[in-house]
């Protein structure tokens, strides 16, 4: 063996010593006999197949890094508007380092792999997908895919048509959409329809970001819904909040198309908490239907989505802090929610960005994080250290809090 994690607690509870080999998970047994080139002592700590994150918009996070360059009249902006100047500056090199760190920050928090989307448009032009592209080769052990997407729309630029185009011919592992951002309904019907239609054509999964809003009207994420079904085609919707906001008859009629599509959502619901500025009470928060999606057979799953950008100032890239958030929200805090609240951060997106050999069983690639707590409760309370992070079969990051208390 390579390596012997001895002592693990498995996500059923019960205690094993797990033995790698050659990047696979090689024997997982009560008292794995002999001795390996690495042996790391768990004392029951608790084992999981790494965490998958599906959703990351990877140019513009980390934009502080970008803002501090910018002259005092940017600077002053309101963030969105600054951002147009930042994308308007992108070099491929810039959106290439910022994409290191939060690939660095994805391997520390235990993560073996992660969906990028890279702005293609009249602001980022190709350089934002140059860039993002690039993290492809960098981390080997990371399983890196990359979603070209259309942030600004067609409508008041039609020659995002062209560079969204360019982007997939250069290689990518879906097609990003955003809809609902267009001016008119017939615009948002069209950009879905385009979108589809060059997914098609390259035989790849259409992935939309779908009403974020708390607008009950916007309901793009029901009409691409009804495409993937009269297309037969794989599709991913990421926060779909308007259906919060619907009468339950018009959200059970897309909850319905959605599973009849087999689409996966990605609920970021923690973004919806900062990015909503409504001073109505109770404050709206544009969260979608989780718990009602899952009862109706939607694979659901939670993803970073933002990390210190204009839509999210917080964000570690950690999918420990995101399943607390998405815990809260959902909510799903209690007995069995729990296990589900795990597998919505490892095993349905790894199902969902088809990530190959996943799992903690004989066999799957060995792609495992260790957390510093006996229970994935206790994980999710204390917000724990990742112990230990192994991906393809080696130790890649360790991590040891010390804390001083000084009582008296
Ligand atoms: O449309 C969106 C939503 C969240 N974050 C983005 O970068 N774009």
């Amino acid at each position: 063996m390579d390596l012997i994690l001895r002592r693990a607690t498995l996500p059923t509870g019960s205690q094993a010593d797990i033995g790698l080999e050659d990047g696979h998970v090689a024997a997982i047994e009560e008292a794995l006999a002999g001795r390996a080139d690495m042996e790391l002592a768990l004392e029951g700590r608790l084992t999981l197949p790494a965490f998958v994150n599906p959703h990351l918009h990877a140019c513009k996070s980390l934009w502080s890094w970008e803002l501090a360059k910018q002259p005092a009249k940017v600077q002053a902006l309101h963030r969105f508007e600054a951002l147009g100047h930042i994308k308007r500056s992108y070099t491929p090199e810039g959106v290439y380092q910022r994409g290191r760190r939060l690939l660095q920050l994805a391997v520390q928090n235990g993560t073996c792999a992660i969906r990028l989307f890279a702005d293609v448009d009249e602001q980022a032009g190709l350089r934002a997908f140059e860039g993002i592209k690039r993290l492809q080769a960098e981390f080997p052990y990371l399983k890196v895919q990359v979603v070209p997407f259309p942030q600004n729309g067609f409508a008041r630029f039609p020659e995002n048509r062209d560079l969204l185009e360019e982007a997939v011919a250069r290689g990518c592992d879906a097609v990003g959409a955003v809809p609902w951002l267009e001016p008119t309904e017939a615009d948002a019907q069209a950009h879905a329809e385009f979108c589809l239609e060059l997914a098609k054509k390259h035989n790849l999964p259409l992935h939309a970001v779908a009403d974020d809003t708390e607008d009950p009207q916007s309901a793009t994420g029901a009409y691409l819904a009804a495409l993937a079904v009269r297309h037969r085609w794989p599709l991913l919707l990421t926060q779909l909040g308007s259906l919060g906001f619907q009468d339950d008859a018009t959200a059970r009629k897309t909850i319905g198309l959605i599973k009849e599509a087999g689409a996966t959502v990605i609920s970021n619901g923690h973004i919806e908490l900062v990015t909503c500025q409504s001073t109505r009470q109770p404050i709206p928060r544009g969260n979608t239907r989780v718990r009602e999606l899952l009862a109706a057979g939607v694979r659901v799953v939670a993803a970073q989505d933002d990390v210190d950008n204009p839509y999210y100032p917080f964000g570690r890239n950690d999918p420990l802090e995101v399943a607390l958030w998405a815990a809260h929200l959902t909510p799903l805090a209690w007995g069995e929610d729990l296990e589900t609240l795990r597998q919505m951060v490892t095993t349905w997106p790894a199902q969902a960005l088809g990530v190959e050999g996943y799992g903690l069983e004989v066999g799957c690639r060995a792609n495992l994080v260790v957390l510093d707590a006996p229970s994935w409760l206790e994980a999710l309370r204390g917000q724990v250290a990742k112990r230990y992070v192994i991906l393809e079969g080696q130790l890649r990051a360790e991590e040891r809090r010390e804390v001083q208390l000084y009582e008296g």
